[in-house]
């Protein structure tokens, strides 16, 4: 273990290892990404001079995870504008880079606005890239807010819905610190749980076919000492059936009017085996993942990935998206059918946590409040 980590060093944790961040070196400011799709054998830092380089970044995984999605498409809107490229053009590319996860659309929305309005108000480029600088910065600096408030609500909640600790949690894809700029949202509940001593497992969803559990989330649980145990996604119907899960526990890349939820596929699947076993179904999202112009799950455009990423499994040090490239697990030429995410109606839904408080049961009513709020926190 310690040697497969080793590039990583003992003093560094995964937590500490920030997903993206700022930089002004001499030769021009940059965003640098932590790349996802690398980890967690293998620590490699991409360095984004420009929006069309982390667009790719987007488009490949190398950086993902909605609200971290959001952040790094205002910083992008940003580096354009610092190095004096089109920022409409920019913003544009930036937002259309993945179709599920509204975040993305939001951040690069808020920076655009930042820097359109400086324009309008000064006619200086300068203080308009500062502007769409400054708006991605508050973005950032919010999402860790919020990461640390659904945090609280979310274990508040799980206390309440399991009273005697001990919680037994499941978690599919990856929420946790690279998909933030905190600790994440619904592993950063885990997380709560394990640092109040209230958490007896976390069950990791493998989450096929990128394997963002098994190669995310197993590895954000060891850095945090956390009780946790991997198994593939078809072992959860018998986990279930054992009795041994207390609570589902999920992210959000799109909230719908009618609390429709799009998540990483195989959240669905879960939400049934949840009802079915009766156990809570709780989806952690802050307010901006809240969509009130989505009017219902039908209305959400599901991301369809390359059939490869199905038929191959890649080496980390072969990138996971856009090469191919890697080991057959089906014959050549075998068509697949490769959906990012997939939508659980509001009928499964146990409760909606964001950084305001948890919502249960998901009526119509709040439902109607967390789109007023999400209007006005994404204008503002
Ligand atoms: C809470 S955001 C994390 C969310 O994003 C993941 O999708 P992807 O890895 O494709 O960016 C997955 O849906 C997670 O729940």
């Amino acid at each position: 273990m310690a040697d497969q980590y080793a590039q990583f060093g003992e003093d560094k944790r995964l937590s500490e290892i920030p997903a993206l961040r700022w930089e002004e070196p001499p030769e021009g400011p940059v965003l640098v990404l932590l790349d996802q799709t690398r980890l967690p054998a293998e620590e490699v830092e991409l360095v984004c001079t420009d929006a069309s380089a982390l667009v790719e970044a987007i488009r490949s995984l190398a950086v993902r995870g909605a609200p971290l999605l959001g952040i790094a498409g205002a910083y992008g809107v940003a580096l354009a504008a610092v190095r004096g490229f089109d920022v409409e053009e920019a913003a544009t590319a930036l937002a259309g880079a993945r179709p599920t996860a509204v975040n993305l659309a939001v951040g690069v929305r808020r920076a655009q606005a930042a820097h359109r309005d400086a324009l309008a108000r000064t006619g200086d480029v300068r203080q308009a890239a500062q502007a769409a600088l400054a708006a991605a910065r508050t973005l950032h600096r919010e999402d860790a807010e919020a990461s640390a408030r659904m945090a609280g609500h979310g274990l508040a909640l799980l206390d309440e819905l399991l009273p005697g600790g001990g919680h037994r949690v499941l978690t599919h894809c990856n929420s946790g610190s690279l998909v933030s700029g905190g600790e994440g949202t619904a592993f950063a509940v885990a997380l709560a749980a394990h640092r109040a001593g209230r958490l007896r497992r976390l069950w990791v969803d493998e989450t096929r076919p990128l394997l963002q559990g098994a190669r995310l989330t197993a590895y954000e649980a060891a850095r945090n000492d956390m009780a946790y145990t991997l198994l593939t996604d078809n072992a959860a119907g018998s986990l279930f059936a054992a009795g041994e899960v207390d609570a589902v526990l999920v992210g959000a890349d799109r909230i719908a009017a009618d609390g429709s939820v799009a998540n990483k596929v195989g959240s669905y699947p879960l939400a049934v085996l949840a009802r079915y076993h009766h156990v809570p179904f709780i989806v952690v999202a802050p307010v901006t993942t809240v969509d009130p112009d989505t009017p219902d799950g039908a209305s959400i455009e599901v991301e369809q990935r390359p059939g490869y990423e199905v038929t191959e499994v890649t080496a980390p040090q072969v990138p996971v998206a856009g090469a191919g490239g890697g080991i057959p697990v089906a014959p050549l030429g075998t068509q697949a059918y490769n959906p990012a995410f997939d939508v659980t109606p509001p009928e499964l839904v146990t409760a909606i946590v964001t950084e305001e408080g948890a919502v249960s049961p998901v009526t119509a009513e709040a439902l109607a409040e967390l789109c007023a709020r999400s209007r006005q926190v994404t204008i503002s």
